[in-house]
């Protein structure tokens, strides 16, 4: 049996900090129709063995129980007894962990995320250049241009899971999948948010630059 990585002030701790940022998120309206998943690292992290808390599958993230995270290894598997299912999506929290060793990854699911990842598919990146908020990444060149990744939605994760290694950049810590949402990650959670936050604002710019050019 391996030792525990984690402390239990850790694993609660990790737990508090997903109840804070689910709350916020869910204001914004970022979480419809039970979308969306979050997850915080805890303890020690190797690529090949660490651990983090994620949101249970299926659940109304505006709500918040006793019911709603889990602990789970790098392979995605509940560390602890529980009849919580993780996120449907933990393989792809797993694969961003083990190739960044980030401390935080959040998914949301929105209208701006969705088209402009439509609208670039083909390209397979969003490109943004020139945008202030391009410094939330620590890109502070000036003019400094970006392609966010955009990711196939296949229907199994495993599949999706298995494409993350090639197109991840380690300048940019986002990928998108097509028509279903974003991913973005950091080194703590006010980091994590920090990137997400950015993110959405150029999704949303993206689409209202598009559609005054029509
Ligand atoms: C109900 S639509 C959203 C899901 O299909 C999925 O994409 C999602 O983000 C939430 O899945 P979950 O298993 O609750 O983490
Ligand atoms: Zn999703």
């Amino acid at each position: 049996m391996n030792d525990p990585i984690y402390t239990l002030e850790q694993r609660q701790q990790a737990f508090g900090q997903l109840k804070d940022v689910k709350s916020e998120l869910a204001e914004r309206g970022w979480f419809p129709a039970t979308s969306g998943n979050l997850s915080v690292r805890v303890g020690e992290f190797t690529p090949d063995r660490f651990a983090f808390a994620v949101t249970s599958s299926g659940r109304d993230k505006s709500k918040h129980t006793a019911e709603d995270y889990l602990i789970v290894d790098g392979g995605g598997r509940p560390i602890e007894p529980t009849k919580l299912k993780p996120s449907a999506e933990t393989l792809i929290h797993c694969e961003i962990y083990r190739l960044t060793g980030c401390g935080a990854v959040f998914h949301v699911h929105t209208v701006f995320n969705n088209i402009v990842s439509e609208l670039y598919a083909e390209a397979g990146s969003v490109p943004f250049q020139g945008v202030e908020l391009i410094k939330a990444f620590n890109i502070w060149e000036e003019d400094a241009r970006i392609e966010v990744p955009i990711l196939p939605n296949y229907a199994d994760i495993a599949k999706i899971a298995g494409l993350v290694e090639d197109r991840l950049n380690l300048k940019i810590p986002g990928i998108v999948l097509r028509n279903h949402g974003i991913y973005a990650w950091g080194a703590n959670v006010f980091e994590a948010k920090r990137h997400l936050e950015a993110f959405e604002f150029l999704f949303e710019y993206a689409y209202r630059w598009k559609a005054l050019n029509l």
